[in-house]
């Protein structure tokens, strides 16, 4: 085994490889320093400290000398609604002016304001557009993300947001994960028959499966959205035919979509911001990933979801931005981090394993990605800093030195 790339000389590595099976938050590993990594390839074939194995060495190996920075498995994006037409500032007003979201939703603005421009706009400016947004994700040291529909809401435009999903993992190097929506709001022409809309998007999932466009399925179980039955009905179809199911639940009003997540072996359920002891006790006992957005109660002036005690409770937490033209217009997950460390409580390991193996078991992918360990893909990310306690204190910036996607370098500041 000979190597293509060295990275050497590392400050803090934060691998991310779990030190034990405990439902922990803290339980990873992280070489304090003069760390390395050895890479053939797309993978990572030897980690440690100290002097790099001379048997790897060849005249042809490039060795990388990192002088000392942060190195992270490059960041997973777990939860983003990153393709859609238009944007939404005209809302920003009312939200400050503390109109709530549903109502907003209820008038015929939100969603369906993202969806009257998602329909409107053609694959290509969507691509474009998009576009854009994953070369600041990309720079923002992030080399996944996934990837909801729900902006188009009738077979024709759910199918143009995903077939763009899909064109734009070959036009950039970030891997995209997707995940069908339509389950999103009631578009207008079902305003008056959310019975009719329910079973629209039944009929769409085997459509959407056999094109192989969604390897999840997600819904908005929320108060006036979709109750905790019609999730039921929804997500029941979507696993009978192959999907892995995720559910945002809890968001606004607590309606029991935690609990469903539970019942249903749901892989993640997303938001949690009014999680109840109830739900806490559910996830505690099941496998499904807790994804909190913390960034979407910053910019809704909402309060946080109860991180501390979900963690306290042995529930495996992720964090994503939730990047959404309406409640949470940001691409970036070093600012999430950085809030969920200050309005969250969580320490930096709790933080930095979120958005790295626990954001990977959010995707159902962390056997290939979201740690640096040997035979996993080498997606790595350098941070100009010398510690995650420096990355996360020093907030509002971007910390990012380079980015390596497979064993390539796809950024450098
Ligand atoms: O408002 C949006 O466009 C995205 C969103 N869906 C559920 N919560 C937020
Ligand atoms: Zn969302």
């Amino acid at each position: 085994m000979f190597a293509d790339l060295v990275l050497y000389n590392i400050g803090q590595l934060v691998t991310s490889r779990e030190l034990d099976k405990a439902k922990k938050m803290d339980n990873i590993e992280v070489i304090e320093n003069n760390g390395y990594i050895v890479i053939e390839k797309d993978k990572i074939v030897a980690v440690g400290s100290g002097e790099v194995p001379k048997e790897y060495l060849t005249p042809a190996t490039e060795m990388v000398d990192l002088s000392g920075k942060l190195v992270t498995p490059g960041l997973i994006d777990s939860h983003t609604h990153l393709v859609h037409g238009g944007s939404r500032e005209n809302e920003f007003a009312m939200k400050i002016a503390g109109v709530p979201y549903l109502e907003i939703l209820e008038k015929g603005g939100g969603i369906l304001s993202s969806l009257k421009s998602t329909r409107n706009a053609s694959e290509q400016e969507l691509i474009d557009k998009t576009l854009k947004s994953l070369r600041h994700m990309l720079e923002l040291g992030v080399t996944t993300v996934e990837a909801k529909s729900g902006y188009g809401l009738n077979l024709e435009d759910e199918l143009k947001q995903l077939e763009v999903t899909k064109i734009l993992g070959y036009l950039q190097p970030v891997t995209l994960i997707s995940t069908f929506m339509a389950a999103h709001a009631t578009p207008p022409e079902y305003k008056n028959n959310k019975e009719g809309y329910v079973q629209e998007v039944i009929r769409m999932l085997p459509i959407v499966k056999e094109r192989n466009l969604a390897e999840f399925c997600d819904i908005f179980c929320e108060d006036k959205v979709f109750s905790v039955d019609e999730s039921r009905r929804i997500l029941t179809a979507a696993k009978e035919l192959g999907y892995k199911l995720k559910i945002h639940a809890d968001e606004i009003v607590s309606l029991g979509g935690v609990e469903l997540a539970a019942e249903i072996g749901a892989t993640s359920a997303e938001h949690l911001m009014k999680i109840t002891d109830s739900g806490i006790n559910a996830l505690a006992n099941s496998n499904v990933i807790a994804d909190l957005l913390p960034a979407t109660s910053f910019n809704l002036m909402e309060h946080y979801a109860p991180a501390r005690k979900m963690i306290e409770a042995g529930i495996q937490i992720a964090l994503s931005t939730d990047y959404n033209p309406g409640s949470c217009p940001s691409e970036n997950l070093q600012f999430v981090m950085q809030i969920g460390a200050a309005h969250l409580k969580m320490t930096p390991k709790e933080v930095f394993k979120a958005v790295t193996i626990n954001a990977a078991k959010a995707i159902d992918k962390q056997d290939t990605i979201g740690s640096i360990e040997v035979g996993k893909k080498a997606d790595i990310t350098v941070f100009d800093v010398p510690s995650m306690a420096y990355f996360l204190y020093h907030f509002g910036i971007n910390h990012t030195d380079s980015v390596y996607k497979n064993g390539k370098l796809v950024f450098k500041r």
